[in-house]
């Protein structure tokens, strides 16, 4: 298709000459504030090679590094018909998923809105009630006839969850703004099991998977090359497959048909790089979405670098100026006061904005905050957003390379979810270029360096069948799925 349409305007500060020299000066100051050089990439991913070893050592360490008790590699063999449901931080999604057994799958998938208020509900009950409710409609939906058996089911809760075995996950800590008392520290199985229970619903929930293990396992399933599965959504976070030797903090734990040898996916909940605040870059805006969040001090990578704070790391920018008096003098700031009012399609959508005047910016602003704003005010606004995308495309892929260097990898394909990474505009090359900054490989096309970043929209879904299907075959041969008297 040939586009006719406007192009994007190219980042570039020529087009900032009719923008008043004082607010130029705190544009740079924001530049400054919010760039990652490539030498304080390979520092980072360094410590974060060091620190992925210490979540894996009997002392542990910030990143969790949890163990998902998958212990093979899918063959492309498994087959089925599997349910998956999917908590994100935004959405519920579920999903039924036919296995052909040849490496390709089917799927129906229906999404729902989490409500905004269920992230932070007093009573758990009624988020797994959600849940079962969902479930529910969408069996009856597929199943008009009923079903002969119940139907396995995997469940992909992408929060920390601590699992001895593969089908239990105790909620460590809530991240991505959610906060539900009496479920952390708890089993979130039997909490599902039990809303499942109430409705009738024939559904046997064999499994509970992390979003990232899905999406790494659901890659793999297709593409024997993946190295990785990771997530740019409303929160940030990567898994991978190590060996059981190299995991010190399961030594004595395991049954004999979990030997040295076997693989193990870990799911790394590394969101929580960095908390004692050594090599990020933090800057005033990220000290204070720290200090005014339900959490300060923990998740201090994903606060950084995440869907769910992008959006109001620009509404703190934009206010910064604006109490300097450089911007939106005489505006009326009732909404842009709100916390989290913007969450990350501003920045996505206003960097997005094809016009030279940025008119789609100007009728954002305008119909959705309630702002006006002038021509130079919005290249400052669309500016910021540039940085705020690319620092957080920057730091988002130290994970990655830390991974890559625990492993000692070289290269291969990185299968990538999630909203940041499928819509953010540049978000993927500038992901490529950090690589680059860290491994030092000659410039090229992105699709031509050792390591790839493809796009595993909805792989989870899949991910976790595949692993439901594991998980299945495991128990019925009698083998064990976790640690010894889980
Ligand atoms: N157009 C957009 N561009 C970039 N980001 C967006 C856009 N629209 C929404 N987002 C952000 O994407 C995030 C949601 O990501 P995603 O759709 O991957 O959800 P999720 O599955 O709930 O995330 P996670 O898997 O991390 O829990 C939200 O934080 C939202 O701010």
């Amino acid at each position: 298709m040939v586009h006719l349409g406007p192009k994007k305007p190219p980042a570039r500060k020529g087009s900032m000459v009719d923008v008043p020299q004082e607010l130029l000066a705190e544009l740079n100051t924001l530049e400054q504030q919010f760039a990652v050089s490539g030498e304080q990439l390979i520092k980072i991913s360094e410590h974060f090679a060091e620190e992925l070893g210490k979540g894996l050592s009997k002392e542990g360490g910030n990143i969790p590094m949890i163990p998902s008790w998958v212990v093979e590699y899918p063959t492309g063999k498994e087959s089925g018909d599997f349910l998956a449901i999917d908590l994100g931080g935004t959405n519920l999604r579920v999903v039924l998923i036919k296995l052909g057994g040849d490496r390709t799958f089917d799927s129906t998938q229906s999404k729902y809105k989490l409500p905004e208020e269920m992230r932070t509900t007093q009573k758990p009950e009624e988020l797994f009630a959600f849940i079962a409710e969902s479930l529910k409609n969408f069996v009856d939906e597929q199943f008009p006839k009923g079903v002969d058996k119940p139907l396995p089911l995997g469940f992909t809760f992408s929060f920390p969850a601590s699992q001895k075995k593969i089908n239990s996950g105790v909620l460590q800590r809530w991240t991505k703004g959610f906060d539900i008392p009496n479920v952390e520290g708890h089993d979130v199985v039997p909490m599902l099991k039990a809303e499942i229970e109430k409705r009738n619903i024939p559904i046997d929930v064999v499994a509970l998977i992390n979003d990232t293990t899905g999406t790494l396992v659901a890659s793999l399933y297709t593409d024997g090359d993946t190295k990785m599965g990771v997530i740019f959504g409303t929160g940030v976070n990567g898994a991978y497959y190590d060996v059981v030797k190299d995991i010190p903090k399961l030594e004595g734990k395991l049954a004999s048909d979990i030997p040295g040898e076997s693989v193990m996916a870990i799911n790394c909940e590394y969101g929580s790089f960095d908390n004692e605040h050594v090599v990020l870059p933090r800057n005033k805006y990220d000290i204070q979405i720290d200090e005014e969040s339900p959490r300060p001090g923990q998740q201090a990578f994903e606060k950084m670098s995440s869907g769910y704070y992008l959006g109001e790391l620009l509404r703190l920018a934009i206010l910064d100026l604006h109490s300097k008096g450089l911007i939106l003098k005489d505006q009326d700031m009732t909404k842009l006061n709100k916390p989290f009012i913007m969450d990350t399609s501003y920045p996505s959508r206003i960097e997005d904005d094809p016009f030279e005047n940025l008119e789609d910016t100007d009728e954002i602003l305008q119909s959705e905050i309630g702002i006006k704003t002038t021509v130079q005010e919005r290249k400052v606004i669309r500016r910021i957003c540039e940085l705020i995308g690319t620092r957080s495309a920057r730091l988002g892929v130290c994970g990655i390379a830390g991974v890559f260097k625990k492993r000692g990898y070289k290269s291969g394909s990185v299968a990538c979810d999630g909203s940041v990474f499928n819509r953010y505009p540049d978000f993927k090359e500038q992901a490529a270029q950090a690589l680059r900054d860290i491994f030092g490989w000659e410039k090229g096309e992105a699709s031509s360096y050792p390591i790839v970043l493809t796009a595993a929209e909805d792989g989870s879904g899949a991910g976790a069948a595949v692993i439901a299907a594991l998980a299945q075959k495991r128990l019925a041969a009698g083998l064990s799925v976790g640690v010894v008297d889980a």
